[in-house]
């Protein structure tokens, strides 16, 4: 379950109150999600996901509501916070920060098709390239820089092959990023895993969870989505997945002769960056809660096909995929 905070219907119906979003008919917790308490809430006009926010930086809020303003603005599919009858989307409700948004219609691709993959790449392309004129400012909190910094927290953990392994990729990513000229930047998701979208069919109803948005390189981003939508259970790259979300991202935004460059290093620095929150999830910082955290193994088999078989060839940018 993920509701850390009950609430009550008078509560809910309340709250409610300085919303345009009609009157209170039934409260639900959500099941899914591991850090925020989730309720779909259903008013005599419309549905509704009420999230109140349970840990993380709350000052980093108006951020995220502020980005999921820009792309729903811009015609993204993005839940766009509901502002109250004063424009003021962040209330405080049992005493936590709280944030009301439509409800979106589908489920998580847990085995996605090739072409809810088109549709995936096709709407993160275009994500960056509206992204790219987003004036906020969130740096990256799981860049090059927080791996640095973190990896040695979890090595006393690690057999000393894996010791090895994430001392000498860490050191890799710094000379491969430290010599690379800037990549293009932009405002990212920042955990585009299938999880965070929702499917009706082959139509996407939406990405939901912008809590890891932030500002940085583009090309992150997409390492994160190859690596969970494009990936075989051994780890290694599917190639229909991958060539087709890459040819509908390509479509929208082609990537630089840098970003091809520095490819196979990002998707094995991305596939480090969950191995290590992950292990630190398990090993240094739980979380009060029971909820069984993710598995770190997975992004360890990732990291050492990527390794082993390498990265596959980029298709070429073209405007018909
Ligand atoms: N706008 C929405 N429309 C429909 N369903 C939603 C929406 N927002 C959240 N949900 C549902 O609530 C669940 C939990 O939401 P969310 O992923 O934001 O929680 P979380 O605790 O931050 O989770 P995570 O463990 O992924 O970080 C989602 O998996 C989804 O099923
Ligand atoms: N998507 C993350 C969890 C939420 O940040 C993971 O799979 O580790």
């Amino acid at each position: 379950m993920a509701v850390f905070t009950p609430l009550s219907d008078a509560q809910v119906a309340d709250f409610l109150g300085s919303f345009d979003a009609g009157s209170l008919v039934s409260l639900e917790g959500v099941a899914g999600g591991t850090e925020n308490s989730t309720f779909f809430v259903t008013t005599d006009q419309r549905e509704l996901v009420l999230t109140l926010f349970e840990q993380g930086e709350h000052e980093e809020l108006p951020f995220f509501v502020e980005l999921l303003d820009y792309l729903d603005e811009h015609r993204l599919p993005v839940p766009g916070p509901v502002h109250d009858r004063d424009g003021i989307a962040l209330h405080s409700l049992a005493g936590k920060p709280s944030l009301l948004f439509p409800r979106l219609p589908g489920r998580h691709p847990m085995a996605p098709n090739l072409e809810q993959c088109r549709v995936l790449g096709d709407t993160l392309g275009h994500m960056h390239v509206v992204s790219q004129h987003f004036p906020g400012h969130r740096p990256n909190p799981r860049d090059l820089n927080w791996l640095m910094a973190m990896h040695h927290r979890t090595l006393v953990y690690l057999s000393p092959e894996d010791q090895a392994l994430m001392k000498d990729e860490v050191e890799i990513y710094q000379g491969v990023f430290g010599d690379a000229p800037p990549l293009p930047q932009g405002a990212l998701h920042g955990d585009l895993f299938r999880d965070n979208t929702l499917f009706e069919g082959d139509r996407l109803g939406g990405i939901i969870d912008f809590y890891n948005g932030c500002t940085g390189d583009l090309l992150f981003d997409l390492a994160i989505v190859i690596n969970d939508w494009a990936t075989g259970p051994d780890g290694r790259l599917d190639a229909e997945r991958h060539d087709i979300i890459l040819s509908a991202y390509q479509a929208r935004r082609p990537l630089d002769d840098t970003e091809r460059e520095v490819w196979p290093t990002m998707l094995r620095m991305t596939a480090l960056r969950y191995w290590l929150s992950r292990l630190l999830v398990v090993y240094v910082d739980p979380p009060a809660h029971d909820l069984t955290p993710h598995d770190p193994g997975r992004f360890h088999t990732i990291l050492t096909a990527r390794l082993n078989h390498g990265a596959l060839p980029l298709p070429e940018a073209s405007t018909t995929a």
